[in-house]
């Protein structure tokens, strides 16, 4: 059931990626899509930082003997990353195959079945992509479908039941297995932070989880586009799944585009902005990008965990007083996002509306 009276964000209507790539004769890039701005002028891949990108094992994170030394490389991964890979999650292999598999079946949906799943005027969930707020601004090179799974109240009646019963199921499973994963993190982070539960995991109780799948077409020229813009996630932590494990994603470091080779059945997690707000500032959320390429397309599905809506967020007492200074402002969930969702992705500028 939907809950009433949920103030809803929406972002403006755009045509399918997809759509355009299956055209008979396409072989022009829509200007809309074409980017010969910024972003052209930085990228500076630096393939030899992406072998050290922190790699995560759940089972020593779990494990009584080798927790400590594993909980350090977590801090380390989250104050000096932003991001690390996740292995031994215990989400079984042949799950995440058959998640592969359904999630491109519902891409190649037809186009009239998937009409009926698409964004509506004035909503934001379904397909079609987010933060799209003016006729002018460029698009990205890919086509995504959102849907919030958690609280169950907040699911979209008119989005969920229209799924295809089995990707409802698997999605079911596999947010359900990711939530749990989450919460475990935040719990660790916690202890090594040696911040109280009030100031963290408590937070997540009413966790707020919404997934995001993106669906990245192959391009003839993918230098002239963008898969997805730059920017830091604004949730408190991101788990995804590099679903067919084609490269594509890279992360900001120290001023240089690293990719983050897909690692088979790992999950990529990163620190949102909303973390870094809670953590005063010593877990960095860490901007990111998609970019395609001309052979494949790639898919990766993005589960984005935050505190309830109504939840305040605020720096954790215990870091302020250590610290001896407090960052962030205080704000409730939705109010962090009505100003996520209302303006155009650029970095993280919204995150530095926040600061003190
Ligand atoms: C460049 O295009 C975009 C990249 C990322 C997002 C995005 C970031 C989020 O943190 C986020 C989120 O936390 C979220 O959960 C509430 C969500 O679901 C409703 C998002 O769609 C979302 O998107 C947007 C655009
Ligand atoms: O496709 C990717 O690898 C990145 C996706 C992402 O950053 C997002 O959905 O927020
Ligand atoms: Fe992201």
């Amino acid at each position: 059931m939907e809950a009433e009276g949920e103030k809803q964000w929406s972002s403006l209507i755009v045509p399918s990626v997809l759509e355009i790539v299956k055209e008979k004769n396409f072989t022009t890039i829509p200007p809309r899509y074409v980017r010969l701005d910024q972003e052209k002028t930085e990228i500076l891949n630096d393939s030899s930082l992406s072998s050290e990108i922190p790699v995560i094992d759940m089972t020593r994170l779990c494990s009584v003997s080798a927790m400590d030394s594993e909980l350090k490389k977590l801090d380390f991964a989250c104050q000096d990353w932003g991001f690390f890979q996740l292995v031994n999650h215990g989400i079984d292999s042949s799950f995440l195959e058959k998640l592969e598999t359904e999630v491109q079946d519902f891409f190649n949906l037809p186009m009239k079945e998937k009409q009926k799943l698409w964004q509506r005027s004035g909503e934001f969930e379904g397909f079609g992509q987010v933060n799209i707020v003016s006729e002018n601004q460029k698009l990205d090179w890919g086509d995504m479908f959102i849907l919030t799974t958690e609280p169950i109240r907040s699911r979209k009646s008119h989005l969920f039941s229209k799924l295809p019963p089995p990707f409802r199921e698997t999605l079911e499973t596999y947010s359900s297995e990711v939530k749990s994963i989450a919460k475990i993190l935040f719990a660790k982070m916690a202890s090594v932070l040696e911040i109280k539960h009030e100031e963290m995991e408590d937070l997540f109780d009413d966790v707020w989880q919404s997934i995001k799948i993106n669906y990245y077409p192959p391009c003839p020229q993918p230098d002239q586009v963008m898969g997805l813009t730059q920017h830091s996630d604004a949730a408190g932590l991101t788990i995804l799944l590099q679903v067919n494990q084609v490269e594509g994603l890279q992360i900001k470091k120290d001023g240089k585009w690293v990719v983050v080779k897909p690692l088979r059945d790992a999950l990529v997690v990163n620190v949102g902005e909303i973390l870094e707000i809670i953590t005063n500032g010593r877990y960095r959320s860490i901007e990111h990008r998609a970019v395609v390429n001309s052979e494949k397309e790639r898919l990766s599905v993005a589960m984005f965990h935050s505190p309830g809506k109504e939840t305040i967020i605020r720096p954790a007492k215990s870091l302020v007083d250590r610290q001896k200074q407090c960052l962030f402002k205080s704000m409730s969930t939705q109010e962090y996002f009505d100003a996520f969702f209302t303006q155009k992705l650029n970095g993280k500028s919204h995150l530095d509306l926040m600061r003190i």
